[in-house]
């Protein structure tokens, strides 16, 4: 039986991938810190295992690969809210790219042939021009914040050690992904959550928002674990490929789909205290490169997506 590690198993996207590998027959094991919540893995729990390490620890991360020594690793444990990271710059720099410096450190003194997804962003184009869309990856990197930055040092990391030491790494850059169990950080949840709040009586029938003008590409969580295991199935070590839906959206848009489900009438406010520094106008990819190379395409309409997030936040109390 093949073995996958799964770092970051206890947030949205580790606990999708650990469900997606359990229905393959993958034995699954994933890392947790001491502090991390448990609630998107409780119904899991019987059929993975679980291993405290802290992956900012080379200590910790080193005897985790050689005790466990898997056959896949999907890098998907990050400080991943943008706003955090013009808070705190540099935890989320040394965070994101001390803890995949340590994984292939420990998977190179092992010499272990592991096959390492690492999850990189659509943030790292950060600046694209208009006759830049749909972005390729070979666009330039204009980065606009400092999460952006540790991204592009994740995945330039990624290139480096395949060509310096042959690590089987394959550099996926996702473009936005929701679905249910999203943060309610993220704008997609934080809308939906609003309108369950305001429909269950639990809060005024105002919707906070920031930015309604950025454009955004989203994809379906399920759709990119399912593609995440195809990149370490059929992709190219050392490559980069685009994850994405192909088609954008204003996030007024995607307000809109949401409040269409909702039988409230909510006015929306905008809250200044969620505009950001330089906000990335749009980002919406082009997944050519990663079609031809495994056949991937995302099957899962937005509107279903969107609904089924909706419903999440409406299933709590
Ligand atoms: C690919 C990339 O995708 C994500 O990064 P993000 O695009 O920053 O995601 P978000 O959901 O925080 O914002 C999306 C857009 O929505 C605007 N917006 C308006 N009003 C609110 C609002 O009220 N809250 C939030 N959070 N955003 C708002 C906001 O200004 C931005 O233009 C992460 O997964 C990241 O890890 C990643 O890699």
């Amino acid at each position: 039986m093949a073995k996958a590690l799964i770092t970051g198993i206890s947030g949205f996207v580790g606990s999708h991938m650990a469900e997606f590998l359990l229905k393959k027959n993958i034995e699954v094991v994933g890392t947790i810190r001491h502090r991390s919540r448990m609630n998107h893995i409780e119904h899991l729990l019987q059929d993975i295992r679980l291993i405290e390490c802290e992956l900012r620890d080379p200590f910790s991360v080193e005897s985790l690969i050689g005790e466990e020594k898997p056959d896949y690793i999907f890098h998907l444990a990050a400080q991943s809210f943008v706003p955090t990271s013009w808070n705190s710059p540099i935890d989320t720099i040394h965070n994101n790219v001390a803890g995949q410096v340590n994984i292939f450190e420990a998977v190179r003194r092992f010499q272990l042939d592991t096959r390492i997804q690492i999850a990189c962003s659509s943030e790292e184009y950060g600046q694209v021009e208009p006759d830049e869309v749909p972005i390729r990856e070979d666009n330039p990197l204009r980065p606009l914040s400092p999460y952006a930055i540790s991204k592009m040092a994740q995945d330039y990391l990624g290139y480096q050690y395949y060509k310096s030491f042959g690590l089987h790494v394959v550099r996926t850059r996702t473009f936005n992904h929701t679905g249910p169990r999203r943060g309610e950080n993220f704008v997609t949840s934080n809308f939906a959550k609003q309108i369950a709040d305001i429909e269950k009586g639990k809060r005024a029938p105002i919707i906070y928002v920031g930015n309604l003008e950025a454009k955004r590409d989203f994809t379906d969580v399920r759709d990119v674990v399912r593609a995440y295991w195809l990149a370490l199935q059929n992709g190219e070590p050392g490559e980069c490929y685009n994850i994405a839906s192909g088609s954008c959206c204003t996030i007024k848009e995607m307000l809109e789909l949401l409040l269409s489900y909702s039988n409230v009438q909510i006015e929306i406010k905008e809250d200044p205290t969620r505009l950001r520094p330089s906000d990335v106008e749009i980002l919406l990819g082009d997944y050519s490169r990663f079609h031809q190379t495994t056949g991937w395409t995302p099957e899962i309409p937005f509107e279903k997506t969107m609904l089924d997030l909706l419903n999440y936040w409406r299933s709590f109390p």
